[in-house]
């Protein structure tokens, strides 16, 4: 761990993915009243679904919640129906995009070089790219997750990336909504090598960029991952879209 590394302001992020209706709003609701604005607290954000993202900045505007989307495409306007630019959901009040989840990476075959591009876009939008990197089981029986993931981080983040605007999350693919994590060890291990990897390209905005860790977190093993070295906060899935589980996750930071 780099002497800075527990210093950084952890995040928490809440990934709904493909779920919520407007009734929804009440959790994030009862999310929002619950955060106190003390500098000590961690950062705490929402990624809805895009159809929520409006509603959600009018209801949190002012509040120490944050509002992310899912996915952004990289140009700013154009000819693609059905998608949505960087720009667009800066409109919505969002201010961050998570970008290479490993559901898009599969369900729509986005590779690394495609994720650049979406970074790069959240950058020229003035959105914070939140990054996402990780092996398959297939690829972690090979032996093969340090390969994998120092390949997805170089050739998915943009020139321009720094602590400011820039995010990764580490998710091993395995891990996503399964309920099994890998070892502190294997954890510790694999984030170790996220920030050399970071401080060597990016020099001392490396040191401070948040590295999160996704997959299967929840309010009973959360404590123990966000004590782990270069683990600096979480991105949470299932466990998001109940208030008081996911207020749990935040409050495992302390
Ligand atoms: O983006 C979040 C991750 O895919 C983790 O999902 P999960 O907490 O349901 O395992």
């Amino acid at each position: 761990m780099t002497a800075t590394a527990k210093q950084i302001r952890p995040l928490i992020a809440g990934n709904w993915k493909m779920n919520g209706l407007k009734s929804a709003l009440a959790e994030a609701t009862a999310i929002r009243d619950a955060l106190t604005t003390d500098p000590g607290a961690p950062e705490v954000m929402i990624c809805p679904p895009a159809t929520l993202l409006a509603p959600l900045a009018d209801l949190t505007q002012g509040s120490p919640l944050a509002v992310g989307a899912q996915d952004c495409h990289a140009a700013p306007s154009g000819a693609h129906t059905g998608d949505i630019s960087a720009e667009m959901l800066r409109d919505t009040g969002a201010t961050a995009v998570i970008v290479g989840h490993s559901e898009r990476r599969a369900d729509h075959g986005e590779i690394d070089r495609i994720v650049l591009g979406k970074a790069t876009a959240a950058h020229r939008a003035g959105l914070t790219a939140i990054v996402c990197i990780g092996e398959t089981r297939g690829q972690r029986e090979a032996g093969l997750t340090l390969d994998v993931v120092g390949r997805q981080l170089a050739a998915s983040l943009p020139e321009g990336a720094g602590d400011t605007n820039t995010v990764v999350a580490y998710e091993p693919v395995w891990a996503i909504g399964t309920g099994l994590t890998p070892s502190n060890d294997d954890v510790a291990e694999v984030h170790a090598l996220i920030r050399r990897d970071l401080e060597a390209r990016f020099g001392a905005a490396g040191s401070r960029i948040r590295i999160l860790y996704g997959g299967s977190v929840k309010p009973t093993n959360a404590r123990e991952l966000l004590a782990l070295p270069n683990v600096n906060g979480a991105l949470v899935g299932g466990a998001s879209l109940k208030a008081a589980d996911f207020l749990a996750i935040v409050r495992a930071t302390a």
